[in-house]
């Protein structure tokens, strides 16, 4: 009875299911993009899918999906508890946490710490800018040599997340620096996979002690070195004195402490991981794949970015970009438009009983905004299918920002790091082109764009040759 697939009243037309799976078996499951297009192309812009047998309705194009994000945005702003990755969080933090009081509470409070970051010493450029001296300092003993970016952008955005909410960084070559992220990085791979399916398709199956198992044990390892730091912050913080955003949850806890209040270490812990993860492979993929386009599109690199502007410049700095950039904002806008991270967003779920586009959508149906479709979507480009800053710039060559582009998707529950992941992007580009030449090798063939799919998607490993624009001068003379 339990695998039986009922379709809703009025509920988005769509494929026809199959009993236990829905319409898995349809969607091909190392990239189902182009499965959604077809589908999209049959049903139209919203269509009903069976995941095993829960109801699920994809939206297509930049209309739909503000639509629902936007204008009825508390009717679908919930998470699913049925998701492997829900029960290995317990809902708590924020990304998984379902639309109610805690995750308002936990959601206002770590977007108005990072914005409280915003000025003055600690402040999230200052933290940012450390740690770009750390990446030239790795490119420059790298010059001369081919090199892969992927773990030095990775590590980097790591960093930087990790010096704003545990006030501390690692070295590079850190083994347990390593080990956590790539616990992090298991973790994430376990509960987007085909095991993860099996486990929220058939419940029964939880009993036993299948591969899945491991993600609660990488979550467990990591929940355990971030007990350790919080530990550790309860015995040295300052009242009045928030050194990173521990300290600012510690005393927020004291200032609750006779409230009743949804502030506890457990959700502490959550909210930590919750940030730490979906901070660092984001930007980082995003980074990556920016970086092959501006090697491979030289007339770009050569412009504004590390070019004429760049070299006038002593510092770059956040108030340049708003002011002084608007081609370099761009490049930098196109660059996430084809990076094309998260193609499906985070799945949300209906609170209520619905209606969307004159469809009955009931309480509990998973609701997957399909990003990309907005992000090359034909009406709303100049050029969907190719990478061309002219996308973000009118006729007078003023930046401008098309509806359409949604990366870090819309309404309630878009993306929290959005102004943190923005800042890392310039900032981390644009020292490095203002310092290095990064050059595509004569012997790497044709550069392959193709994204490889996955719950944060990017370009395959690829490597670079580094050169330093003015030899002799190092990171030290530039800061
Ligand atoms: C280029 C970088 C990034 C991209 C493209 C991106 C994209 C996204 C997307 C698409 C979502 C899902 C929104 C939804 O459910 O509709 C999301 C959620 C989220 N992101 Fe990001 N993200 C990026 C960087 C970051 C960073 C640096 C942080 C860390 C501060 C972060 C923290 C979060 C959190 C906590 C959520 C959950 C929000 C909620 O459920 O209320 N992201 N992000």
């Amino acid at each position: 009875l339990q695998f039986r697939i009922r379709r809703p009243k009025n509920f988005p037309p769509g494929p026809t299911p199959v009993l236990f799976f829905g319409n898995l078996l349809q969607l091909d499951r190392t990239n189902p993009l182009k499965d959604f297009d077809k589908f999209a192309q049959r049903y139209g812009s919203i269509y009903g899918l069976f995941i095993g047998s829960q109801p699920a309705v994809v939206l297509t194009g930049q209309k739909m999906i503000r639509q629902a994000l936007i204008t009825q945005a508390a009717e679908f702003a919930g998470r699913s508890d049925n998701m492997m990755i829900s029960h290995v969080t317990n809902s708590k933090g924020v990304i998984m946490a379902n639309y109610g009081e805690s995750w308002r509470e936990h959601r206002c409070f770590a977007l108005t710490t990072l914005r409280n970051f915003g000025l003055g010493k600690r402040s999230m450029e200052q933290r940012i800018l450390k740690e770009v001296k750390y990446i030239c300092s790795h490119l420059e003993e790298s010059a001369g040599k081919s090199i892969d970016l992927e773990h030095l952008y990775h590590q980097a955005a790591s960093n930087i997340i990790a010096s704003i909410i545990f006030g501390s960084r690692f070295t590079y070559k850190d083994e347990y620096f390593q080990t956590l992220i790539t616990n992090i990085e298991k973790l994430t791979k376990i509960v987007i996979g085909q095991w993860a399916m099996l486990y929220e398709i058939a419940p029964v199956l939880r009993i036993f002690r299948l591969p899945f198992c491991k993600a609660f044990h990488y979550f467990a390892g990591i929940e355990n070195h971030i007990l350790k730091v919080v530990n550790e912050h309860k015995k040295s913080h300052v009242t009045g004195e928030p050194r990173d955003l521990i300290d600012c949850y510690l005393e927020e806890m004291e200032k609750r402490a006779d409230q009743r209040s949804t502030f506890d270490d457990s959700q502490l812990v959550t909210l930590l991981f919750d940030l730490f993860a979906a901070g660092t492979e984001t930007t980082s993929n995003t980074l990556r794949t920016l970086t092959l386009y501006l090697m491979t599109h030289t007339h770009i690199q050569g412009k504004e970015c590390g070019g004429r502007l760049m070299k006038s410049l002593v510092i770059v700095n956040m108030s340049h970009l708003r002011t002084e950039m608007p081609y370099v904002q761009a490049v930098i806008h196109e660059g996430q438009r084809v990076a094309d991270i998260v193609p499906l967003s985070m799945f949300h779920t209906a609170t209520t009983n619905a209606q969307l586009w004159g469809y009955n959508i009931p309480k509990g149906t998973i609701i997957i905004p399909y990003l990309s479709s907005a992000l090359r979507e034909e009406s709303q480009w100049k050029f969907p299918h190719e990478f061309n800053p002219q996308n973000f710039l009118n006729d007078k060559g003023e930046f401008v920002k098309p509806d359409a582009f949604m990366p870090f998707s819309a309404g309630s529950r878009v993306c929290l790091g959005e102004n943190l992941a923005r800042m890392e992007l310039f900032l981390i580009l644009l020292t490095v082109l203002r310092r290095f030449r990064l050059v595509w090798p004569e012997d790497a063939g044709e550069p392959d764009f193709k994204l490889i799919y996955g719950g944060t998607q990017s370009v395959k490993p690829y490597r670079l040759t580094v050169q330093l624009r003015t030899p002799g001068q190092t990171c030290k003379s530039v800061y």
